[in-house]
Parts: structure tokens; sequence; C-alpha cells
């Protein structure tokens, strides 16, 4: 018999949304001290389990222990008090506040005014060392990085007293470096005595850092198994319901004429800071050109000027040779540009519209969908039909909200969007981002498949294996200038570690930008 206290127990939870029972009596628990992996396709219905574990949710049927006792919880708040704090994939912070000012916000009851700051500043410190979490607690929350922010949310459930922490997909947004720093965090956070849930979809992660893993298939448990005694092979294939490939099937490219010429561009941020730097690059009909470089050296201000969401101040930007240097979004796109963009809240989806809507957010004022300014209703929804069956876009119907579709469904129908499109040029930014393993092999083929129909495709991932596996051409981004492109067949992950840090490369320096 285990002596380890089992700090969360949740039994036969079944919690029902119209048309889907998101989870169909689900039994997990987890025990003081672990990382326990909560691992499912999209849809499965791991944050609806989560979100009811946090008190956002109350459930159809069941009932949650916590430290042995039973609780009902109708807020965060009170799952807070219950020792419970979550770790959002998409920050919560308040910009222009101080790191401190940010973890004592909002933990009650005292209000702000009457905080002793210097006391809470000096508490800050405390818990960042006992967990190795570094922070400068006077630095401006704009000012850090994202791996940065990222520690403030977890100082701030540990200041509130969190020992069981649920993480939703927290490297997502992180870089290769900020991953390995979190995994150890989770470590020293687990060996001081607190638990650990940690959502997320890659199994490298799963099988670095986590105890058990419990696996969870449209609403339902799979099984729970230790992690020493599985692998990922094993792990996709319970989640999925079949065997996983992991490798990327692709013939040698056929590059033909440039369909993406960005020659000599240079581009200014809001902070009036040179955000590209002369920068040139080409993309062929046939080929897919990936960007590697870590986050913030220019790769989002590329996407921005090539799509019309930033203007440029002077090089040339040309699609099939016509100039679309600073033109309007609306006129790249009708040349033949299709994005998936990095963002899918911000700039992917209106969230409440419906999914079908959301299908022709680019092109509902075009036949067959529109005809003398009206919408043909009947047509959208047969479009938007094929779309979600042909990319298994899991939803009720098309008339359901996008808001209330899973990350990774929702991921799903801005690329069954943009792809069906049939652009010239895909630019495909961070394109399975909180996809399943399942839907990753999906949205590869989609990918190779338009390079293959003589697509040119730019992708900008900081996965650096999807990069490596996908691209024909790879351009390492540096400061805003392409630091080198190279064959992606020749080049090694420490070489683009090395581009990708500032190194230089005389190899690839004769295939600096067009050639
Ligand atoms: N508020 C809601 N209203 C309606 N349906 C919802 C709501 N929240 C979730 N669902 C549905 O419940 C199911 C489970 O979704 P959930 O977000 O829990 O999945 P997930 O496993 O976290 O997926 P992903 O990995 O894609 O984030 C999905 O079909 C989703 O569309």
């Amino acid at each position: 018999m285990s002596l380890v206290e089992t700090v969360v127990e949740m039994r036969g939870i079944t919690k029902r949304f119209p048309g889907i029972i998101a989870n169909d009596n689900i039994s997990f628990s987890v025990k003081k001290g672990e990382i326990h992996a909560l691992l499912g396709e999209n849809g499965a219905g791991k944050s609806t389990l989560m979100n009811i574990l946090f008190g956002l949710y109350e459930p159809d049927e069941g009932e949650i222990l916590i430290h042995g006792k039973k609780v009902r919880m109708k807020s965060s708040k009170e799952a807070n008090r219950l020792g419970i704090g979550m770790v959002h994939q998409h920050f919560m912070l308040v910009k222009p506040f101080t790191v401190t000012e940010n973890i004592i916000l909002g933990s009650e009851p005292v209000k702000f005014i009457s905080i002793d700051s210097k006391a809470a500043k000096q508490k800050v410190i405390e818990i960042s060392e006992q967990y190795g979490l570094a922070v400068n607690p006077d630095a401006i929350i704009s000012d850090i990085s994202v791996g940065m922010e990222q520690r403030v949310e977890i100082l701030k459930t540990l200041y509130r007293g969190a020992d069981i922490l649920i993480f939703d997909e927290p490297t997502a947004v992180l870089t290769p470096q900020e991953i390995n720093e979190l995994m150890k965090i989770m470590k020293n956070l687990v060996s001081e005595g607190k638990s650990i849930i940690l959502i997320t979809h890659k199994l490298k992660e799963i099988m670095a850092v986590s105890d058990n893993v419990t696996v969870i298939r449209r609403g339902k448990v799979v099984g729970t198994v230790q992690t020493s005694e599985t692998n990922p092979n094993e792990l996709a294939a319970m989640m999925v319901g079949k065997e996983v490939s992991f490798e990327v099937q692709k013939k040698e490219a056929e590059p033909k004429h440039v369909v993406l010429q960005i020659n000599k561009v240079t581009a200014f941020n809001e902070k009036k800071v040179k955000v590209l730097n002369d920068i040139s690059l080409e993309v062929r009909a046939g080929e897919i050109v990936g960007i590697a470089g870590v986050d913030g050296n220019g790769q989002s201000d590329l996407i921005e000027s090539i799509t019309g969401l930033h203007k440029v101040t002077s090089g040339k930007i040309l699609l099939n040779g016509k100039d679309m240097t600073n033109k309007s979004v609306r006129t790249i796109i009708e040349a033949g540009v299709s994005h998936i963009p990095e963002d899918r809240h911000r700039s992917g989806l209106i969230l409440d519209f419906s999914i079908g809507q959301n299908m022709v957010l680019e092109t509902y004022y075009k036949a067959p969908f529109s005809k003398n300014k009206v919408i043909n209703e009947k047509e959208v929804s047969k479009y938007a039909n094929r779309l979600i069956e042909e990319y298994d876009v899991r939803t009720p119907s098309e008339h359901t909200l996008a808001r209330s579709l899973s990350g990774g469904n929702q991921q799903k129908a801005i690329i069954a969007r943009e792809v069906d499109k049939n652009p010239d040029l895909l630019i495909a930014v961070q394109p399975t981002r909180g996809v399943d393993v399942g839907a990753i092999e999906f949205i590869h083929k989609r990918l190779i498949e338009q390079r293959d129909m003589g697509k040119a495709v730019l992708l900008i991932s900081f996965e650096l294996d999807e990069v490596m596996q996908l691209s024909d051409r790879i351009a390492v981004i540096y400061e805003g200038q392409i630091a080198a492109v190279v064959d992606a067949k020749e080049t090694t992950e420490k070489e683009l570690g090395y581009l990708m840090a500032g190194g230089t490369n005389n190899k690839a320096g004769d295939s600096h930008g067009i050639k």
C-alpha cells in the first residue's frame, strides 16, 4: 500500500455541453510530489476536466476530493483557497505593472493600497529562491520575456499558497532553452512537495519530466501508465487509438519560379526600433522554406510585412513579380497569399462567430457565398461542412461558436480555411501549436501536399524538429537579418542552434538571401 498522500481525487466526473459529452465518467487522481501528465487528442476533454478542478465549471455528475476531503467549488477563488493554482497558456498579467505588483494583485483580502509592498517583495524573493524561479521583482512586465512572464504566473500561484499546480500547455509559447528551464523548475517544485498536473501534447516533455500519464480519448479515460514503463509510440497510440507516424515522408522538392521575393526590406516597430534590417529572402513554387530563429528576432515583423499588417520603410516585397510592398491586407490575400497566423485567438478566428462563418471569413463576399451582397447560407453551410469533414474538425456542428471548440480544433479550422483557399503562397506560422500528434501528422501531410501541388510555403516554427523535417531550405533569422540559408537535408540541429545564437557560417554564407 502506498503511503503517499493523494492530493486530488476526481471520481466519476461527467460534464456535458450542447451536443457533446466533454467528460464521460472520468476518474483521475494525483499524488503528493508527482508530476502527472494529462494527455489526449484535441477536444478529448482535458481542459474541461481541469476547468472543473479549478472551479470554473461545475460537473454534472461526480465528486472531487482535495487532500481527502470532499469539496464543491463554484469559482477559481475557492479553488485557490483549497491550494489549487493554474498556470494558464495565455498569460493574464498587467503589462505596465512590476513583477511584484502582478504577483500580489488580486490576492485578497487586502486592498491593493494597503499592501505592505516591501514585505510582499521580500516574500516574492523568498519564494523565488526556494523554487529556483529567478525573477527581478522590480522589472516591468512589458520589458520581460515570455519565459519570465510565465515564471511570474507560477510565482503568483505559489504566493497564494498553491500546492497543486495545473500547467496548461506551458511550453507552447517557450523557446527550447526556456523549456529546459521550465522543466527544472517543475522538478524543483515537486521536490519541495508540490504536485503538478501537466497538460501537454509534447510526448518528449512528458517522457522527460512526468511520473505518471493519464490518457483520455473522446471524454473517457483510456488508462494511466507509469512514465518509466511506457514510450512515445505507445502513448501516441493510446491517445489516438491507432499507430502514429513521427516520420515525415516527402520526396525531393522540385522548386520552380520565385513566388515570394523579399528584397532588402527594412522596417521599424512602434518604439522606432529597427526590426527588419535590409532583409532578403525568396520562396519558390514547389518548396518549403522554413525560418528558424529565437523568438523576437524579426519573424513576426517579417510575416506582418508580407501580409500587409506592418509597413516597411524601404525595400520591396514581390509576389509572382508583382509589387505588394505596403499593400492592403485584402489586396495581398486576393493576390494569392494565405496565412495561418501565430495567435489564433487574436488574428485567426472571430471567437463569437460560428465555425461555419469563420470558414468564410476572407471569402464571404465572393461567389458562391454571396450574390448581390446577400450571403447564401446554404452555400456557406455546404462549404463549411466539407472542410469540417476533410480536416477532421471536431465540433457538434458548423453553427457551434468558434469559442467553444477545443484549442486544437480551432487550429485545424484555420488550417482548413487557409489551405482550401488554394493560395500561391502559404504562410504557416506555428501551424501545429497546441495540436495533438495525430493532427500534427495530418497537418504536416497537408503542408507537403501543398508544396507538391506547386505552392510556395513559408514556414515559421519554434519547433526546430518541425522546421528540419518539413523544410527544403532553412533560413536562419537573427536580429532582423537572414544570417544564413541552409539546405535542410545537410544541416544539423547543432548548426542551426549556433546560427540562431548569432554564430556565422561561411559555408552557408554563399547562399545568403537571394542567389
Ligand atoms: N464552454 C464550452 N461550450 C461548449 N462546448 C465546449 C465548451 N468547452 C469545451 N467544449 C467542448 O468539449 C470538448 C472537450 O474540449 P476540451 O477543451 O476540454 O478539449 P481538450 O482536450 O482540452 O482539447 P485541446 O487539446 O484541443 O485543447 C470539445 O468538443 C469542445 O468543443
